[in-house]
């Protein structure tokens, strides 16, 4: 459970979130709506601990994420996508998602450098985990390709994978589906289903696109200006005045 208790985070002058409370139950998908500059990534941004609320708390499971380095938020099981896909040029996807298991491994640096039996016996095991969370997805075929070379939405859906890799407890997806055609957002939707369903991952997500939203999500938060305007099930949330006058732009 993600508790969200009257989070206030500013910027200079700008209230990026105003007062904002909301609870994520476990194993649901929770997307977070709004107009551009409503402060959903700066919520996503607060949840991983990259930016500290003004006021407020967030418990995950009940730890209160007040002064809890961003690291250590990653080793309670919290990991991200981010908007713009975060995997550099060179590597294979297997490396980016190897990369995904840095919270698991045991192994230092040290370790690693020097070969030791146990270092080795250790990567073995998590190329294996990783080849495996690639052939449940669907991807086991892109995993020695250089990730630079593939197709947009086969990066999109690596790096859902490299979260997935971390047996993350709550995944934060900024975006996830943003430049991606309708067949591709299918895809990724089914793969975010199944993390929920199969992995028991509470996810939270940002995202713009609402059919994608009203398809797949169990609880809509709607912010605007920083404020929680509307909250509820996909059906209750897209009729309400509010949320309508918030996306036309008009004053409420
Ligand atoms: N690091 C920052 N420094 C200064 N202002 C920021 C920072 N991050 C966000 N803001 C401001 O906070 C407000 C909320 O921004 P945020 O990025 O959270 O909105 P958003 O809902 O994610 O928007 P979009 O849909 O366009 O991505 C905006 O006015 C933005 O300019």
């Amino acid at each position: 459970m993600i508790t969200i208790d009257e989070v206030t985070v500013r910027f200079g002058q700008v209230t990026a979130l105003d007062a904002v409370s909301l609870t994520v139950a476990p194993h649901t998908v929770h997307a977070v709506i709004g107009p551009n500059g409503a402060g959903k990534s700066t919520l996503l941004n607060v949840l991983s601990g990259l930016y500290r609320p003004a006021h407020g708390t967030v418990r995950i499971d009940g730890t209160d994420l007040a002064g809890v380095k961003p690291y250590e938020i990653a080793r309670l099981g919290v990991a991200r996508s981010f908007q713009n896909v975060a995997l550099s040029g060179g590597q294979t996807a297997m490396d980016s998602m190897l990369l995904g298991r840095h919270r698991l491994m045991r192994a230092g640096p040290w370790r690693t450098a020097f070969g030791t039996p146990g270092a080795r016996r250790e990567e073995r095991a998590h190329r294996a985990a990783v080849a495996e969370i690639a052939t449940r997805f669907g991807l086991d075929h892109l995993l020695e390709r250089p990730v630079a070379q593939l197709a947009y939405g086969d990066r999109k859906r690596i790096d859902l994978a490299r979260a997935m890799c971390a047996e993350p407890k709550v995944l934060l997806l900024d975006e996830p589906v943003a430049g991606l055609n309708a067949g591709e957002t299918a895809a990724v939707s089914a793969l975010i289903r199944r993390m929920r369903d199969e992995h028991d991952v509470t996810v939270v997500l940002v995202e713009h696109d609402m059919p994608m939203v009203m398809g797949l999500a169990d609880e809509v938060t709607v912010l605007d200006f920083g404020r929680r305007i509307a909250g509820g099930t996909p059906a209750e949330i897209q009729d309400h005045p509010d949320v309508i006058r918030a996306y036309l732009g008009v004053a409420s």
